[in-house]
């Protein structure tokens, strides 16, 4: 039984709720079983991730949050950042799908966040079971 661990940002609590919904229907459609870790924004994610995969009690990971542009440089770090850390730990064999929304406006964010033709929560679980089996064919 494939089991994942999403990892959500509840920065913005709301929008978090809606993504991880899109995630657990996906889950839940292939099968898989889910737990789920919460921290307090993206920038935490990839941290979250390495610890838990120390457990190897999770096949792959679902990375869900929501990075919204403000007056600062800190979107690029924050996005930029959480991203490339995330691609880091694929890079060193981890399964991951990134759901992370890095938008400019709340509303571009909830267009992404429910289940829709654009809901990455979905996507990104969708993606961390394609890498899985991606992972296995491998060995
Ligand atoms: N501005 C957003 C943040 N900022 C917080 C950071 O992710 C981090 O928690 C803090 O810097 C402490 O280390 N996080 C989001 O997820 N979304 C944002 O829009
Ligand atoms: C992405 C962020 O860190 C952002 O929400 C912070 O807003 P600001 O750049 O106005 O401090």
């Amino acid at each position: 039984m494939t089991n994942i661990l999403i990892v959500e940002a509840r920065f913005y609590g709301a929008i978090a709720d809606a993504q991880i919904e899109g995630a657990r229907a996906a889950l839940s459609a292939a099968g898989a079983t889910h737990d789920v870790l919460t921290v307090p924004g993206a920038l935490e994610i990839p941290a979250a991730i390495a610890f838990a995969d120390a457990s190897g009690n999770y096949d792959g990971y679902v990375a869900l949050g929501c990075v919204i542009r403000g007056e600062t440089y800190h979107f690029e770090v924050v996005a930029g950042e959480s991203a490339r850390a995330i691609m880091a730990l694929t890079l060193d064999g981890l399964a991951i799908g990134n759901g992370i929304l890095t938008v400019e406006n709340e509303a571009q964010a909830w267009a992404r966040a429910r289940q829709s033709e654009k809901d990455k929560g979905g996507e990104a679980a969708k993606a961390v079971l394609a890498m899985i089996a991606i992972k296995a064919k491998f060995g």
